[in-house]
């Protein structure tokens, strides 16, 4: 009888990722996908098939369920398993495929290597779009929900699997190593698995000690995104793994995009942890709470207020993309005064911008935050500063603080002098936001350019990955706020915003005008004032 820990073959060579079947509703995106949880039972509603469908449901998507096996459990412990016969399984199984098209698949406890094959067969057959496997072994309370000797089985279902998602004990079982003891060894895990079943891995360190819990999704190329987020102090966390998969299956079948799957999964766990409290189910690890953001029906879900704010910022951005600078840099056709003249006011802007941002640290309510808008705030003085007098170095110009420069950071000290912290993020996200989204078009431009460009160092540095990064975390940061906060903060960001993103079109705008004169123009500062 094999242990838990004994070491399986890898693969001698990776077989190569699976993907998506072509013109699959995976591909177009569907708002509400038709999800079928395979998973098994617990009667407490927690973990299983009853978390699953509650975590698909949470996303919009219409959720379905073929059980694996009964449990008979509570928020203490698993009393006991019954595995009904495997026939009855496949019955289930061909019934659904037979009349529904499947938009994604979330596996959960299969428990023996009977179910697995059968359900191994099933999967090979029907070839569903998305296929996400959590590979449960072990319950919150500790008791065995897989059969050791099942762990080839699992091994074999890899290869119908799209995205797998392991805790740290099950990456290691899964590998037949010894259990890493910190994320960086898990993550060395997560790769390994991947490359040898050329598989998505969800690496997930919710068993790890620290303030953080840190999640990776590797690829099978080797790539690797972290995610991460507040630990939340909570007894709470029964059926994480289970919500947590089922919600990036529903979520990959909306969006086409692991890395944002994931994303909005784990910010979305995080509230249903927070929240968890509400509703005082059991003595002992008590369920997350799936329905928090339509029971709490005022507050914003997942990132509704950023696309609500993008939208409403579409006139200035295109505004940006409109004029005689943009183009002109894009073109390499920009004059150098002008271009001075953008770097000098970028200067001395960024130099308020930084204590706005240190204020924004100063106001925040985690040490995770805190440090994120510090480093901001230092990252503005060491690097951007220092590029900026470099350049400036080549291009001597006037320093004086134009009157764009002076009404936008005049904004901003005004939100970081009166405003709340929801209302500091909101004011100093535009510069963030909309310079990624223009680094991000002038980059391509650039990319596609041929010859000599004047500007060709500065914008090949345009569109950096760790600030793009950096910009994704601002944005759920501000979300964040925004979830929490009362509708009239939302107000009051909301406002902080547009005025910021009116200025980040002026502040483009103003070399043209400052050589064109002022004074022959009325003043184009923001349409919206200050
Ligand atoms: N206390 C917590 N606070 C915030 N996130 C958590 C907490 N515990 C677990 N998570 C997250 O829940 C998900 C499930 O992780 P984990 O507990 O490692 O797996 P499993 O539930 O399968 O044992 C991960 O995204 C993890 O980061
Ligand atoms: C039927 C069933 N499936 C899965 C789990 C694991 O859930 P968790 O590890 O999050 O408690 C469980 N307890 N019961």
């Amino acid at each position: 009888m094999e242990t838990l820990l004994s070491a399986p073959p890898l693969l001698d060579s990776p077989p190569p990722a699976r993907e998506a079947s072509p013109g699959s509703r995976q591909q177009r995106g569907v708002s509400h996908p038709r999800v079928l949880s395979i998973a098994g039972s617990d009667p407490s509603g927690g973990a299983g098939i009853q978390a699953d469908i509650k975590a698909i449901s949470a996303h919009g998507g219409y959720a379905m369920a073929a059980l694996t096996a009964l449990t008979a459990q509570n928020t203490t412990g698993v009393h006991s398993v019954h595995v009904p016969p495997v026939a009855f399984l496949a019955e289930q199984l061909e019934a659904i495929s037979a009349d529904i098209d499947i938009d994604a698949v979330k596996i959960g406890m299969l428990g023996t290597a009977e179910v697995m094959t059968v359900v191994g067969d099933w999967l090979a057959r029907t070839r569903p779009p998305v296929v996400v496997l959590d590979p449960v072994m072990v319950a919150t309370s500790g008791d065995e929900l897989m059969a050791p000797a099942a762990r080839q089985g699992l091994l074999r279902l890899l290869e119908s699997t799209h995205l797998v998602t392991p805790n740290i004990l099950e990456l290691a079982v899964l590998l037949g190593q010894p259990q890493a003891k910190n994320f960086d060894e898990a993550l060395g895990q997560g790769l390994q698995l991947a490359a040898a079943h050329g598989v998505a891995v969800l690496v997930k360190g919710g068993h790890l000690p620290g303030e953080e819990c840190l999640d990776a999704l590797v690829q099978h190329d080797g790539t690797v995104e972290v995610f991460t987020a507040p630990r939340v102090d909570t007894p709470n966390t029964h059926g994480t793994g289970c919500s947590l998969s089922a919600a990036v299956a529903t979520l990959q079948a909306q969006k086409g995009d692991w890395a944002v799957s994931v994303r909005h999964a784990k910010s979305w766990l995080s509230v249903a942890l927070e929240t968890a409290h509400e509703l005082n189910v059991g003595e002992g690890a008590g369920p997350i709470n799936h329905f928090h953001a339509l029971w709490d029906s005022a507050a914003p879900t997942l990132d509704a207020f950023s696309q609500q704010l993008w939208q409403e910022c579409e006139v200035q951005r295109e505004a940006i993309f409109g004029l005689d600078f943009i183009k002109e840099l894009a073109a390499g056709t920009l004059h150098s005064d002008h271009f001075a003249y953008y770097l000098a006011q970028d200067a001395l802007y960024l130099s308020t911008y930084s204590r706005v941002l240190a204020r924004a640290s100063a106001l925040a309510p985690t040490e995770v935050e805190q440090k994120f808008w510090a480093g901001g705030a230092q990252n503005c003085l060491e690097v951007e500063l220092a590029l900026h007098r470099d350049w400036l170095s080549h291009y001597p110009t006037d320093m004086r603080q134009g009157p764009v420069t002076k009404h936008y950071v005049d904004h901003l000290q005004g939100v970081a002098f009166s405003g709340s912290y929801g209302e500091v993020v909101a004011a100093v996200l535009p510069c963030y936001w909309l310079y990624a989204e223009v680094g991000r078009v002038l980059h391509q431009d650039y990319l596609s350019f041929s010859g000599e460009h004047p500007y060709g160092t500065w914008l090949a540095t345009y569109a950096d990955d760790d600030f793009a990064q950096a910009t994704e975390t601002a944005v759920a940061i501000m979300d964040a706020a925004a979830r929490r906060g009362s509708a009239r903060e939302r107000e009051g960001m909301r406002a902080a915003f547009a005025h910021s993103a009116q200025y980040e079109v002026d502040f483009f705008a103003a070399p043209h005008s400052f050589f064109d004169g002022w004074a022959a123009k009325s003043a184009p500062i923001g349409a919206l004032g200050d």
